[in-house]
């Protein structure tokens, strides 16, 4: 039987400007990721990790090469068809959780669902990131930890088959980071639903079931890691 990836990039590159101004923000990056894997995506600043994810939840179109998602080359589609690919398929978690400050936890996760399809029971979800007594506060009256939770309940509720993260914790301090970490790496095993996640911090490695090495806009390393480390374990 042939086990077809769920993702494969196959020589993508991103190239900004021309001439002497030119950046290889990815220069010709291939990698395959399985159905129901937690990727990290590690690398220093600059190392183009960012404009990889942004590619993947269909923010932003390569400059060259492919990239298939659940067996359709997304590099190809209209605007049309990504904008109707991010609402269904992706979620999205930033560092800076981006929600509405004059929308309760709640109604910001509610305004995602509502275009969403196949969206979950949003009270639910609310209540499965740790949220049950705080949906009806606002932004500003949620700690950063809570703030990230409504995020990643905005983008889950959305019942997408991709969930990106970009530096997630990366606004948090450690104890709050690591309980973030944790709900991600919950969401994954319990769902079996593909997680990406995107930092500098190589120390989480560990928690992966699958770590794509990134430095200077290409793949330095790609391993599979058969016995991930639940976050709790993991010190840095
Ligand atoms: N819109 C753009 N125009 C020109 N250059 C860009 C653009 N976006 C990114 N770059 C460049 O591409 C390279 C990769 O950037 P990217 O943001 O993907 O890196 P990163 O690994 O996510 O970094 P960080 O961890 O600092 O966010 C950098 O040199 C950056 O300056």
């Amino acid at each position: 039987m042939i086990i077809v990836a769920y993702i494969d990039v196959i020589h993508e590159s991103k190239i900004y400007g021309s001439g002497p101004q030119e950046v290889r923000a990815n220069d010709d990056v291939s990698f395959e990721i399985k159905k129901g894997e937690l990727t990290v995506i590690v690398g220093a600043s600059g190392a183009g990790k960012s404009t990889l994810l942004n590619i993947l939840g269909g923010m932003d179109t390569p400059t060259k090469g492919q990239v298939i998602i659940n067996q359709k080359d997304i590099a190809q589609y209209s605007s049309r068809k990504m904008t109707t690919f991010r609402r269904t398929s992706i979620g999205f978690v930033f560092q800076f959780y981006n929600l509405i400050p004059n929308l309760t936890a709640l109604e910001n996760v509610e305004l995602a669902s509502q275009i969403a399809p196949n969206a979950l029971d949003v009270s639910q979800v609310m209540v499965d990131v740790g949220l049950k007594d705080r949906m009806n506060n606002f932004p500003a009256q949620l700690s950063g930890g809570e703030q990230q939770r409504v995020a990643i309940a905005r983008a889950i509720a959305k019942n997408p088959e991709l969930l990106l993260c970009d530096e997630p914790t990366g606004a948090l301090d450690y104890q709050t980071g690591k309980s973030i970490l944790m709900l991600l790496q919950n969401f994954s095993h319990q769902t079996k639903k593909n997680v990406v996640i995107v930092t500098h911090n190589g120390m989480i490695k560990p928690m992966a079931d699958h770590v794509i090495e990134i430095g200077d806009g290409k793949v330095k390393q790609d391993q599979l890691n058969a016995n991930p480390v639940p976050v709790e374990q993991i010190e840095w």
